[in-house]
């Protein structure tokens, strides 16, 4: 059985939000779908313990089919556990019937990859929905709607049908819907995923001021490590059903412990060996061969001006051969490739210069 794998405690200068003080907690929590037509059960979910804390965005983060749809819906009753229990407020909703989970769901918004939104409606009618089958007065369904189109940027397209916006915009209303009731968790179903970079970037700039400005808790599923990198407070990252690794995020990504989680945080900070390069490195020194190092940053160090402090401090060429930083909370995160001499001491006088600085550098290999 695959234990969770906690990280370290919060990272430096993060700035964690209690878990002590839960909104949604999972205890031990177990999903299995029936078989169809003499076929067996499929486990989508087991032994889920999740905590998210009142204010924070959570993400959980796994590859296509590890149970992170199912995980998500379980928190607004689309789908119900079969093991565990899910305790929402304090609240278990577990056993919660259909009319319990209708009230609920008005303290749940949710937003989805495709939208979702109604095409014979206009913008304004698909922010008004919940309002209207929650039988809310009509001054009050427009006050509240203008309020929430201002908030998404899209007061000017109120009358605007969803056929004339773009994928950004479309998102918006999904978020200025799911905000109408006033939930206090909001659930984001891959809503970046139908976007390109910049209007992910612009939707995830409006989730953090959702969560920041209104005090809204955000549950998130991803398998996009650089959304979690953006907004997310922490992470759990779940493969095959089950949370191999949780934590915050600055630690998780920093330092993974689990393969799963280093594969996903390579994605974005590990460096390749160019392919000019990789065809020359040799394990096995000869005369005259430059020293490849891989250099991390950890971003708990590396604000210093490492290449620069090695060319004067110690008097040595570096050259930068591929690089890839980051930044998470600020801090550099990420990798360097570069060269530097193999003759002593100028080799041992650059590994002790970075030990100094706290820099993970490894020797890859050696190139003429
Ligand atoms: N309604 C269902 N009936 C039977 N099996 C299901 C059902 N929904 C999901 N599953 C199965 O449960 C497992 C987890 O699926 P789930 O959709 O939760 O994963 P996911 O991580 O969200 O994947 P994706 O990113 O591809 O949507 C998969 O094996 C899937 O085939």
């Amino acid at each position: 059985m695959n234990a969770p794998l906690k990280a370290d405690a919060f990272g430096v200068g993060a700035q964690p939000i209690p878990v002590a003080d839960p909104i949604i907690r999972f205890e031990q929590v177990g999903k299995s779908y029936p078989g169809r037509r003499g076929q067996n059960a499929v486990t989508a979910l087991s032994g889920i313990d999740l905590t998210v804390p009142k204010g924070a965005i959570v993400g959980v983060i796994g590859r296509s089919g590890a149970g992170k749809s199912t995980l998500i819906r379980l928190v607004n009753g689309l789908e119900r556990a079969t093991a565990g229990r899910i305790l929402i407020e304090g609240e278990d909703v577990t056993g919660l019937t259909e009319a319990g989970w209708r009230a609920r769901r008005r303290q749940t918004g949710m937003i989805f990859q495709h939208f979702n939104l109604l095409s014979s409606r206009t913008v304004f009618d698909n922010v008004a929905l919940p309002l209207e089958i929650a039988g809310a007065p009509k001054a009050e369904i427009e006050s509240q709607v203008t309020r929430l189109l201002e908030l998404v940027g899209l007061a000017d397209k109120r009358e605007r049908y969803p056929a004339e916006l773009s994928g950004g915009q479309k998102q918006r209303v999904g978020i200025a819907r799911a905000l109408a009731t006033e939930p206090k968790v909001l659930l984001c179903d891959e809503a970046t995923s139908a976007l390109d970079p910049e209007t992910t970037q612009s939707i995830l700039a409006l989730l953090r001021k959702v969560n920041r400005e209104l005090g809204i808790t955000i549950l998130l599923i991803t398998h996009e490590i650089p959304v979690i990198k953006e907004i997310c407070d922490r992470v759990a990252v779940i493969e095959d059903g089950r949370i191999v690794e949780e934590g915050d995020v600055f630690s998780v990504l920093t330092r993974p412990q689990h393969p799963t989680t280093a594969r996903f945080v390579e994605a974005v900070t590990g460096v390749e060996l160019p392919a000019y390069l990789a065809d020359r490195i040799r394990t096995q020194a000869r005369p005259g061969d430059e020293t490849v190092l891989r250099i991390t940053f950890t971003g708990e160090n590396a604000t210093a001006p490492v290449i620069s402090r090695l060319s004067s401090t110690i008097g040595v060429d570096v050259n930068i051969l591929a690089g890839r930083i980051d930044a998470i909370a600020g801090r550099p995160f990420g990798s360097l490739l570069v060269s530097v001499p193999t003759q002593e001491p100028e080799l041992a006088a650059v590994l002790g210069a970075l030990k100094t600085l706290e820099l993970k550098a490894e020797v890859i290999g050696y190139v003429s």
